[in-house]
């Protein structure tokens, strides 16, 4: 049946002053005109158009290409018998190779772009055989072959010093190198760097499974981030990008942490006093490389700890700048054993900071109060400083900038 219309006598005019009983609603205050920019976007945000879209799409392409030179190399000379002889040739190989596809790569679409390389060609100009072992396999997997001289030339591009102004790229040609030789984990790891500040990372982990559940299942993944933009990953086989984010746990005992398989490369007895006093009871994840940035960023494990084994050793930019940078952009927090942002300002290594501490946002305190506990390090309130400082609290802006800004395609 329709609704029955009001007769006219029913019919109620509405006047302030003749009732109490008639509900009365102040009209709303005039809305204040937003502040936006010509594009809609408020001000201060960034625009939500893909940001180093360009950059992105060549240090794609450069990790892919190196991770397959990687990936051929092993299979051609990793053997029973240069394994036994703990021959480190393929390795050498495979990392000048990597550093010369990358920076042609980079090179011929950024010109003027710098790169803090961890590779120079002194080694090969004294050994022509190891040299053209090299050519031959970069060539293989190269569009249009280069000469000798030409990829010598390409190595070197990898020597700059780094620093606080303009923009560099930074490379590890293969993170890894035991893991990579062991058949295990290793990676390929690129960013970008403008004015101290780590702006877009991609790292390709050939042997990682993209689903860690699953070993035996498809292998090779993507960790991309670009700073504002969130981290996203994906496999060598497929274009299609996931959001990744790290663990949502409250509790530190909640989650798994990873660290080096290498105990020269991280104090792993520190590393298990500090999962006793979190009241963590699984054994840690042991990875080589820069796979262990991209495991917290997916949420795979909450917790990546790199303790300090010597007091001189000095931890390197290009080992550390792409991970760090899909960590944040995946929700989570890295920091020094004191709770120090990394500094990627001060030239080709961290010179101003010790060790890292990567985890998910809502452990990072815990975690960082057990690891200052064990390493006998100073509480800010000792030390007199305030953890956070104006660089964490940009990031953590940016951060909540990439949780809005959703997908971005590539
Ligand atoms: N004493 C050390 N402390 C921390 N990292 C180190 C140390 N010596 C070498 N490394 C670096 O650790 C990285 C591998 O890390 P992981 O153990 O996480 O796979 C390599 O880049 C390696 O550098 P290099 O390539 O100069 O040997
Ligand atoms: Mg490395």
């Amino acid at each position: 049946m329709p609704p029955r219309r009001a007769r006219p006598s029913e019919t109620k005019y509405y006047d302030p002053s003749d009732s109490e009983d008639i509900p009365f609603a102040p009209p709303p205050p005039p809305k204040k005109p937003r502040k936006v920019n010509p594009d809609g976007r408020k001000p201060g945000r960034r625009p939500k158009v893909p940001y180093l879209d360009a950059e992105m799409k060549v240090a794609i392409k450069a990790v892919l290409k190196a991770s397959e030179l990687c990936q051929s190399v092993f299979k051609a000379l990793v053997t029973e018998e240069t394994l036994t002889k703990k021959d480190k040739s393929p390795v050498t190989v495979a990392d000048f190779g990597a550093q010369a596809i990358v920076n042609a790569l980079l090179s011929s679409s950024f010109p003027e772009d710098p790169i803090v390389g961890e590779e120079d060609s002194k080694d090969l100009h004294a050994d022509h055989s190891m040299r053209d072992r090299v050519l031959e396999l970069v060539n293989s997997v190269q569009e249009s072959p280069m000469t000798a001289d030409q990829m010598t030339k390409f190595i070197d591009l990898g020597n700059y010093a780094g620093g606080a102004e303009g923009r560099f790229w930074t490379l590890d040609p293969i993170d890894g190198t035991k893991g990579f030789l062991r058949g295990e984990q290793f990676a390929v790891c690129l960013a970008l760097v403008n004015n101290g500040k780590v702006e877009l990372g991609v790292i390709g982990c050939p042997n990682l499974p993209v689903d860690l559940s699953k070993p035996e299942g498809e292998r090779g993944c993507l960790f991309i981030a670009t700073r504002g933009y969130g981290a996203f990953t994906r496999s060598f086989a497929s274009e299609t990008l996931t959001k990744i984010k790290t663990t949502n746990v409250k509790n530190a005992n909640e989650t798994v942490f990873c660290e080096s398989v290498e105990a020269g490369h991280t104090s792993q007895s520190e590393s298990a006093q500090i999962a006793q006093m979190l009241h963590i009871s699984g054994d840690s994840v042991r990875m080589d490389s820069q796979c262990k940035y991209g495991v917290v960023a997916r949420g795979d494990a909450g917790i990546y700890l790199r303790l300090p084994v010597s007091d001189t050793y000095e931890e390197k930019i290009w080992d550390h700048a792409g991970g760090m940078l899909i960590v944040q952009e995946a929700g989570g927090i890295v920091t020094d054993i004191d709770g120090k942002p990394l500094d990627f300002s001060v030239g080709r290594t961290l010179k101003s900071n010790k060790g890292v501490v990567a985890t998910s946002k809502a452990i990072h305190e815990e975690v960082l109060n057990a690891v200052r506990t064990v390493l006998k390090r100073p509480f800010p309130s000792e030390s007199g400083g305030s953890e956070e400082d104006e660089d964490e609290a940009e990031d953590a802006e940016d951060a909540e900038e990439a949780e809005e800004s959703g997908s971005q395609s590539v």
